[in-house]
C-alpha cells in the first residue's frame, strides 16, 4: 500500500493506492500527508492532482479500522482537507469509480473536482451508524445548499456524476481520461485565485424557510429511520452549519460523531455491512466455495408466471441486461401479465433517464411474451414463479425437463415448498434450486438461494452469481419448511395475534414494533402479504387448523395453541389491502393508507367474550419481547438444524428482506446486544406461563451459548464446534 507521486510538467499527481476501494486506512492518510507535504513544499510543483489507483478514487475511511482506538488511528482526515484547502497550488479530484464517505469529504476540501461519467460520489456514513466526519457536514451545504446536502447526508445514498454535476458537487464530468482531464484542468487555473474555491469559507446559502425544511428533514428522518439516532445527528450537524462559523461548525460535527461512536449503532450497521459481504462468499460443508467453483454463465432466462412475483422477476432480469421470455398458461393471462411487465419496463427506462442514463431503453434487456413451452428449449436458466402449488409445479418441471437443454438450470420461486420433492420429477435433480425472491422482486434485494438434497455446488455458484448480477444478496438457505426467513415469521406473526386475542390493540402493537425500528408493524405487513396467503401457509405448515366455525375459536389441538382469527377474518373476504380490509380498512380495495377499523374492534371484543380469553394487556417493553424473541429462538433452531451457514446469514435475510432495523445488526446480533442470557431467562418465563406455544421454548443452542455468558456473535461458532451447517 502506498501513495506515490509524479511530476507531470508542472503538475504533480498524487495516487491513492490500497486495493481493493482505497479506503484511507492509517497507513494511507499518513502517506497522503507525507505526498502533499512535499509536493508543497516542492517549488517545480504548480498545481496537484489527486487521483485512485486501478479506476477507483476511494471508498472513505478503512472501516476495518473503526473498532481500533482513535489515538491509534493516526492522522485524522479532517486536518488534511483543512491543509489541502488552505495551500496555495490548485489541487484538483479525478474522480473515477467512488469517492464515498471520506472519500467525497477528501475531494470536497479540493479545489476543483473532475469525475468520470460512471463514477458515483455520495456520504453514506449514516448507513453505518455515524457522520461525516472529516467536515462533509460543514462543506457539502456551502457548497450546494442546505436542502440538496440534508438529502444526501441523510440518506446516504450515491449520487451518479451527471446528477452530482446538477448538484454542483462536481465541476466536470467526462467520458473517458479522468486524471488526464484534470492534469489540464490543474494547469489551466494554476496561479489564478482559489478564495471563492476555499469551500469552508463561502457562506452557507440558506433559503428564508431554513428552520422548517430542518424540521421536515427531522420529521421524514424519524419515520424512515425509526429509532436510529445517526440520522438525527446528521441533521443537527447541518443545523450547525446554517448557524455557526466553519470551525465552530467543525466542532458540532466532531462532538456529535463521538456521542454516535458511544452508543452501540456503529458497531452493529458495520457488522450489518461486512455480513452483507461476508454471505455473499458461501461455502458449503463439501468444502465446494465460491472460490473453487465456478458458476455458469447465464446468457438468457425464461420465466414462468407473471403474476406479482413473476413480473418482478422479469425486471429484475432485464435490468441486468439478460434477454427473457416470459410464458404464461393461456391467452388472457398473457394478456394480463405482459401488460403488467410492460409497465414496470416502462417505469424503470424512465427511472434511468431521470439518473442520466441517455440510451436508457438499449439498457434493459430484451423480453418475450409467449405460451409456447418450446421457445424455452435453448435458455441457461428457468425461473418458475407460478402460485404456491405443489402438484402444479411438479408438473411444470416434469414439462421443463422434457424440454430445456440438458445444461438449463430449473429454479422454483417457492416462499416455503419443498426443493426435493420438485426436484424429484425432473430429469436433473442436481440442476433444481429454490430462488426465493421477495416482492416486489424488482426492488427487494434478497434472494433465499434454497439447497435442496440434490442441488449441486456448480448449480450453487451459479444461482448465487446470479443474485449479485441481479444486484441482490443472496443468502444461502437449507431446505427446510418455508427456508429461514419464513420460518422465523410466521412464528412472530403469530404471537402479534396471540396478543390480540388476549386483548391488546392491534394498532399499539404494530405501533410498538414500529418504534423499535421494524419498517412494518406485524398487522399492517400481514394485510400487505394478504391475509388468506398467510391463512394457507399456517394452515400448511401445523400454525392453525383447516376447519372454521365463524366466529369461535378452537384454540388448542394437540396442547399447542393456535388461533383461529386470520381464517375467520379470510372468511368475511378481510384479505388485507388487495380487498381494502384486513386488520385494518383502506380507502379502497388496493389502497395503501392503513386506518384504524371500528368494525373490526367491535369484532374482537366480541369474539374474546365468546372464546373467553383471558385479558392479558401488556407493556410496550413485553411486546417487543414477546415478538421479537420468537424470532431470534427460531433463528437458534435454524442454526441448531444446519438450515442456514451461521447467525450473519440469519441477520442479512431480516435486514434485507423483512425491514429489521440494521442499527440493531439484525436479530441475532440484537441477541447479542440484549445479552444471550437475558434473552434465555425471558423466554424460559414465558415458555413456563405458555407451555403451549412451542416458539417460545428456548433452543439448547441459545441455552449452550448463554451457559458461556454472553459470547461476542463472532465467536459462536467456534465455541460450539459441533454445530455445523447441514447445506
Ligand atoms: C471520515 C469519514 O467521514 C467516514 C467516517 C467514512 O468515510 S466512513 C466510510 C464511508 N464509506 C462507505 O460507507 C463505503 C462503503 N462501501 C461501499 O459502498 C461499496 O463497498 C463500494 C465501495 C461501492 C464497492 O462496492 P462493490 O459492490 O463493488 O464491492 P463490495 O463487495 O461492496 O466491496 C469490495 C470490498 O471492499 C471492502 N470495502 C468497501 N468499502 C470499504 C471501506 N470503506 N473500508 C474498508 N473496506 C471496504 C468490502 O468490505 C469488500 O471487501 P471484501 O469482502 O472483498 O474483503
Amino acid at each position: 500500500m502506498a501513495t506515490f507521486r509524479h511530476i507531470c510538467d508542472s503538475v504533480a499527481v498524487i495516487t491513492l493506492s490500497n486495493p481493493p476501494v482505497n479506503a484511507l486506512s492509517s497507513a494511507l492518510i499518513q502517506a497522503l500527508q507525507k505526498a502533499l507535504g512535499e509536493a508543497i513544499r516542492d517549488s517545480a510543483v504548480e498545481a496537484i492532482v489527486i487521483c485512485g489507483d486501478k479506476g477507483k478514487f476511494c471508498a472513505g475511511a478503512d472501516i476495518r479500522e473503526f473498532n481500533k482506538p482513535s489515538q491509534k488511528r493516526g492522522p485524522h482526515l479532517l486536518l488534511l482537507t483543512d491543509l489541502i484547502e488552505s495551500n496555495k497550488k490548485p489541487v484538483v479530484a479525478a474522480i473515477e469509480g467512488v469517492a464515498l464517505g471520506g472519500g467525497l469529504e477528501l475531494a470536497l476540501g479540493c479545489h476543483y473536482r473532475v469525475a468520470h461519467v460512471q463514477a458515483r460520489v455520495g456520504l453514506p456514513e449514516v448507513l453505518l451508524g455515524i457522520l461525516p466526519a472529516a467536515s462533509g457536514t460543514q462543506r457539502l451545504p456551502r457548497l450546494i445548499g442546505i436542502a440538496a446536502a440534508l438529502t444526501l447526508i441523510t440518506t446516504g445514498k450515491y449520487v451518479p456524476a451527471r446528477e452530482a454535476l446538477k448538484l454542483g458537487i462536481v465541476d466536470k464530468v467526462v467520458g473517458e481520461n479522468t486524471v488526464d482531464e484534470a492534469i489540464r484542468l490543474a494547469k489551466k487555473v494554476i496561479g489564478q485565485p482559489l478564495g471563492s474555491r476555499q469551500l469552508s469559507t463561502l457562506p452557507v446559502q440558506c433559503p428564508p424557510n431554513v428552520e422548517a425544511l430542518l424540521a421536515e428533514a427531522m420529521v421524514k428522518v424519524k419515520k424512515q429511520f425509526r429509532g436510529a439516532q445517526s440520522p438525527q445527528a446528521c441533521i443537527e450537524a447541518v443545523r450547525a452549519a446554517v448557524h455557526l462559523p466553519y470551525t465552530e461548525g467543525i466542532k458540532k460535527e466532531q462532538e456529535l460523531y463521538q456521542f454516535l461512536n458511544a452508543t452501540h449503532e456503529p458497531r452493529a450497521q458495520q457488522y450489518a455491512f461486512f455480513a452483507e459481504r461476508e454471505v455473499a462468499k458461501w461455502t458449503l460443508p463439501s468444502g465446494a466455495s465460491w472460490k473453487t467453483v465456478s458458476p455458469q454463465p447465464i446468457h438468457t432466462a425464461a420465466v414462468i408466471g407473471l403474476g406479482t412475483m413473476g413480473s418482478g422477476i422479469v425486471i429484475s432480469l432485464a435490468k441486468a441486461q439478460i434477454p427473457v421470455i416470459a410464458l404464461e398458461k393461456d391467452k388472457k393471462q398473457l394478456n394480463i401479465g405482459s401488460k403488467a411487465v410492460i409497465s414496470l419496463l416502462d417505469r424503470e427506462t424512465l427511472k434511468m433517464k431521470q439518473l442520466g442514463h441517455t440510451e436508457a431503453t438499449n439498457s434493459l434487456g430484451p423480453v418475450r411474451f409467449t405460451l409456447d413451452y418450446g421457445e424455452l428449449r435453448d435458455v441457461d436458466i428457468v425461473i418458475e414463479a407460478v402460485f404456491e402449488n405443489m402438484i402444479l409445479k411438479k408438473e411444470i418441471f416434469r414439462h421443463l425437463s422434457g424440454i430445456c437443454k440438458p445444461e438449463a438450470f430449473l429454479c422454483t420461486n417457492t416462499s416455503g415448498l419443498d426443493i426435493d420433492e420438485i426436484a424429484s420429477v425432473t430429469d436433473r435433480p442436481q440442476m433444481i434450486v429454490g430462488t426465493h425472491f421477495y416482492a416486489p422482486a424488482h426492488i427487494m434485494k434478497l434472494l433465499e438461494v434454497v439447497h435442496g438434497r440434490y442441488t449441486s455446488s456448480i448449480s450453487i455458484s451459479t444461482a448465487m452469481q446470479l443474485a449479485k448480477n441481479l444486484g441482490k444478496i443472496g443468502v444461502l438457505v437449507g431446505n427446510c419448511p418455508l427456508f429461514v426467513g419464513n420460518r422465523l415469521m410466521v412464528l412472530y406473526l403469530q404471537q402479534a395475534i396471540f396478543l390480540v386475542e388476549e386483548g391488546n390493540k392491534l394498532e399499539e402493537i404494530d405501533q410498538t414494533l414500529e418504534n423499535f425500528g421494524l419498517a412494518m408493524g406485524p398487522f399492517q405487513m400481514m394485510d400487505l402479504a394478504g391475509l388468506d396467503t398467510l391463512w394457507g401457509c399456517h394452515v400448511e405448515h401445523g400454525l392453525a387448523r383447516p376447519e372454521q366455525s365463524s366466529g369461535i375459536s378452537t384454540h388448542h389441538h394437540s396442547s399447542k395453541r393456535y388461533s383461529q382469527l386470520l381464517g375467520i377474518l379470510c372468511e368475511k373476504s378481510r384479505f388485507g389491502q388487495k380487498s381494502g380490509q384486513g386488520w385494518y380498512k383502506y380507502e379502497k380495495p388496493g389502497g395503501r393508507k392503513a386506518m384504524s377499523d371500528p368494525w373490526l374492534h367491535n369484532f374482537l371484543s366480541e369474539y374474546h367474550g365468546v372464546n373467553n380469553f383471558k385479558t392479558q394487556k401488556i407493556t410496550q417493553e413485553k411486546i417487543i419481547e414477546w415478538c421479537l424473541y420468537v424470532i431470534i429462538n427460531e433463528g437458534f433452531k435454524v442454526l441448531e438444524d444446519g438450515m442456514a451457514s451461521g447467525p450473519e446469514d440469519i441477520d442479512v435475510i431480516y435486514n434485507s428482506g423483512y425491514g429489521w432495523p440494521k442499527h440493531t445488526g439484525g436479530p441475532m446480533y440484537y441477541a447479542s446486544l440484549v445479552g444471550l442470557p437475558v434473552v434465555l431467562t425471558k423466554l424460559e418465563k414465558y415458555y413456563e406461563a405458555n407451555p403451549d406455544i412451542p416458539g417460545l421454548k428456548p433452543s439448547s443452542l441459545l441455552k449452550n451459548l448463554a451457559a458461556l455468558g454472553n459470547p461476542p456473535l463472532k465467536e459462536w461458532r467456534a465455541l460450539l464446534g459441533s454445530w455445523s451447517s447441514k447445506l
